[in-house]
């Protein structure tokens, strides 16, 4: 079986040569503190899509980023594509300010059954139709603050288990890896660990085997309540995992 390779060269201020996929990838801002290095994964963005609240963000806290610039000069060059969501926490003046910028708006507060990020993948998804299978969706603000909002951004990455979605926030990456493949976990040592974790979601991981971890997995079951894989520590340049079921691979981030 071919392994599916994972890398967060989108992570690093230069993309190495022939690194090109590395570089494809919609980006989805959402309702919390933006990470620092938000301006580095719009600039290679083929979309970028604000979910709700996450337009009040990119006004906001965007400009800050830039302390010598005035605040307008920023949001004219932080134009996202598209606002989505069921809009109650978008403020008025943001919405009527991307507007008139040409942004596109897309109100669904008639679903009160999904959250604004499970809105903006599916809206991705229907966008990127052909292109679906190297299509990857970055996450920015994922993590922080409210505990529900975290776990339902955890939820859609699961929902959507065909689409490689990867959340972020300043300090931790989390993505799902599909038991369906093999996984191989090129680390970028500039930009992310050494700690991290394998952790089994909705059910016990059956049989779990990992190479380049300091606490390595040999055919071995992981279930919430039992064991599960934390405060574990990168060790080689590539971490290899294969599961019999669906796994979420986190890793710190380091700060730039
Ligand atoms: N504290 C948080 N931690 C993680 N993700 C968040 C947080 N707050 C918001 N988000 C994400 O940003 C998206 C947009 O946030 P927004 O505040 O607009 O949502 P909302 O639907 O208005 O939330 P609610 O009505 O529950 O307060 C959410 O769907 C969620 O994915
Ligand atoms: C069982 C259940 N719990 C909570 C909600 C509420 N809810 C879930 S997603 C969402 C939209 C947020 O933008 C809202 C209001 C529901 N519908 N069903």
């Amino acid at each position: 079986m071919e392994a599916m390779v994972h890398s967060s060269s989108f992570l690093l201020p230069e993309i190495p040569a022939g690194d090109g996929d590395g570089l494809k990838y919609a980006l989805v801002l959402l309702n919390q503190r933006l990470p620092k290095f938000t301006p580095l994964l719009w600039k290679h963005a083929q979309l970028r899509v604000c979910a709700d609240g996450g337009a009040n963000r990119v006004f906001n806290d965007l400009p800050l980023l830039f302390p010598h610039e005035t605040p307008s000069d920023v949001r004219t060059r932080y134009k996202p594509d598209v606002i989505k969501g069921d809009m109650d926490s978008v403020r008025t003046e943001v919405l009527e300010f991307y507007r008139n910028m040409g942004t596109k708006i897309v109100d669904e507060s008639h679903d009160q059954d999904t959250t604004d990020l499970h809105k903006c993948v599916a809206f991705i998804r229907d966008f990127h139709a052909d292109t679906e299978d190297t299509l990857c969706i970055l996450v920015a603000g994922a993590l922080g603050g409210r505990f529900d909002h975290e776990i339902g951004n955890i939820n859609v990455i699961c929902h959507f288990s065909a689409t490689r979605i990867i959340l972020l926030s300043e300090d931790s990456l989390i993505q799902l890896l599909p038991s369906a493949r093999h996984h191989e976990i090129h680390i970028q040592s500039s930009v992310e660990g050494p700690h991290c974790g394998l952790i089994p979601i909705g059910a016990p991981s059956g049989s779990t085997t990992t190479t380049g971890l300091q606490w390595d997995l040999s055919d071995t079951e992981m279930r919430f309540g039992g064991l599960i894989s934390t405060s574990n520590i990168v060790k080689g340049e590539v971490i290899t995992v294969h599961s019999t079921s669906d796994l979420l691979w986190t890793v710190s981030l380091k700060k730039l």
